[in-house]
């Protein structure tokens, strides 16, 4: 086994966040979604925490990531400027390869949102979403990022994961809010939570996971 692909079968044994608790409470997420492969799901959620938790150069930073239906999602989306992943082969840009990982984090600074096929490839960066649906389910003070994850999770079968820069992240299926992750648990105020009851919420070390119940 390559050694890329070493790196790689270790992360897909657990997460590094917390651990396997964090794992299972992820498994809560995937459970409530309409389709979810962990095995892509968990290391997203995971580098979307991370990039809550660490922001970049002292400041916190906002990002968007699609997971699955990615043909799809780029049919309703456009580039934002020429995209930086464009041309680099599908092996170098798994969600779980920890370089394309600190790529990802570098690119987080710009605007637009990463598109993420079924298999975990990152298919493309910087995308605005041009997906409008009338009929989603956001609570009102989110702003335009999450109006935007909310509609692709409408309009396409992709699941939609928001960190925003209040460095909450928030997980849209079927064009509404279905899980809140607080990464750090200062943050676990009920002004910051927009998740609507009934919800569940577990809590392992600083992270805190609330899930809208069916
Ligand atoms: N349709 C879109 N597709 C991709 N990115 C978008 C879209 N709309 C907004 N964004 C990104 O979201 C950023 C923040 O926008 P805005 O403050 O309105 O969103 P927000 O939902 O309040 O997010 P946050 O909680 O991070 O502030 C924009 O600068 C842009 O980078």
């Amino acid at each position: 086994m390559s050694d890329r692909l070493e790196r790689r079968a270790f992360r897909r044994d657990g997460l590094a966040i917390e651990g396997e608790k964090g794992g299972m409470l992820f498994d809560r997420i995937c459970d409530r979604a309409h389709w979810c492969s962990k095995e892509v799901l968990h290391p997203t959620i995971e580098l979307a925490v991370e990039i809550a938790r660490e922001g970049r150069e002292g400041r916190r930073i906002g990002t968007l990531f699609t997971v699955g239906d990615a043909d799809n999602v780029l049919a309703h989306s456009r580039p934002l400027i020429l995209d930086p992943l464009a041309g680099h082969p599908d092996e170098v840009k798994h969600i779980t390869d920890p370089d394309l990982r600190g790529t990802v984090k570098e690119l987080a600074q710009l605007d637009g949102a990463f598109v993420i096929s079924d298999a975990g490839v990152v298919v493309s960066a910087c995308r605005y979403l041009d997906a409008k649906a009338s009929d989603v389910d956001i609570p009102l003070g989110l702003g335009s990022r999450h109006f935007a994850a909310a509609s692709i999770s409408k309009v396409t079968q992709a699941i939609a994961i928001v960190v925003s820069e209040s460095a909450m992240v928030r997980v849209f299926d079927c064009g509404s809010l279905i899980a809140e992750i607080i990464p750090e648990l200062w943050l676990l105020s009920r002004y910051n939570i927009q998740l609507r009851a009934p919800f569940t919420e577990e809590h392992v070390s600083d992270l805190a996971v609330l899930v809208k119940e069916p």
